[in-house]
């Protein structure tokens, strides 16, 4: 593979191109607690063997509860901006399946540099099951197309994955910590190389390299 290396340009301002941009610290503790609140709520939901005359009651319960919050909406599009100290500005979207800090269903996967790539523990519950007491090989591909985009991101090269291939090494367990790692391998042209694993004890359970292809920034 030939590498170029790319000077790291600066981005241009997101509002510019008319995304809203929420910074970390905006985001109150109050709905950060209510989506911790609502994760709990998910895998209790998912696993409960409740009555149904009790279903039926927390059912109309939860539909109040949803109605008086669906008044103000965020734009679903909205960008996340995180400013690591001297490093490029990084922008993500608030609402990420996989690392948005108000997602329910996102885990949340939090990565911060290390070891010239980036690094991140995460536990999976019951919810991301496939087979048996172990993480869906879906959701072992977006950990990864996450940990791979950002490690292009938080090089000041943020793009779309154009490529992804997963090898999927040993099974993933539930509910124990996982540590996610990824980095930048090369670069030619717009192409960026990229390489993450995820490991349990260790050991690589899973592992991915894929091909993002750089954001045509408009002159
Ligand atoms: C104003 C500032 C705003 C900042 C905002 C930052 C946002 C946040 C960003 C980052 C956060 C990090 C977290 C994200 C993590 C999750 C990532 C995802 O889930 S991404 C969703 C899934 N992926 C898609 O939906 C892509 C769909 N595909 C496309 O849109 C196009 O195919 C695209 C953009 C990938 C390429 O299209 P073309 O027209 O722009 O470029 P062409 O000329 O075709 O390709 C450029 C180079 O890439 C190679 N290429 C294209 N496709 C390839 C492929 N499948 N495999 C290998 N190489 C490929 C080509 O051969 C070419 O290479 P040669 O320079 O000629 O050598």
């Amino acid at each position: 593979m030939t590498v170029e290396a790319q000077p790291v340009a600066g981005l241009p301002d997101p509002t510019d191109f008319g995304f809203s941009v929420v910074r970390e610290s905006e985001i109150p503790d109050e709905l950060l607690a209510l989506v911790a609140r609502v994760r709990d709520l998910v895998d209790t939901v998912a696993h409960t063997e409740a009555d149904p005359a009790e279903l039926r009651e927390v059912d109309a319960a939860l539909a109040q509860v949803t109605e008086r919050l669906a008044g103000r909406r965020r734009d679903t599009g909205a960008l996340l901006l995180h400013q690591p100290a001297g490093g490029p500005a990084e922008y993500g979207t608030v609402t990420n399946l996989v690392a948005g800090p108000t997602n329910p269903v996102a885990p949340p996967l939090v990565l911060a540099h290390a070891d010239g790539g980036l690094r991140g523990e995460v536990t999976l519950n019951g919810i991301y099951q496939g087979p048996p007491g172990l993480v869906h090989g879906g959701w072992l591909a977006a950990l990864l197309d996450q940990a791979l985009g950002a490690a292009a991101s938080a090089a000041g090269m943020p793009g779309l994955t154009a490529n992804l291939t997963v090898d999927y090494r040993r099974p993933t367990p539930l509910n124990v910590p996982l540590t996610v790692t990824s980095r930048v391998t090369g670069t030619e042209r717009r192409k960026v190389f990229v390489s993450a694993e995820i490991r349990h004890d260790g050991e690589v359970t899973a592992e991915g390299t894929a091909v993002m292809v750089r954001l045509a920034i408009p002159e």
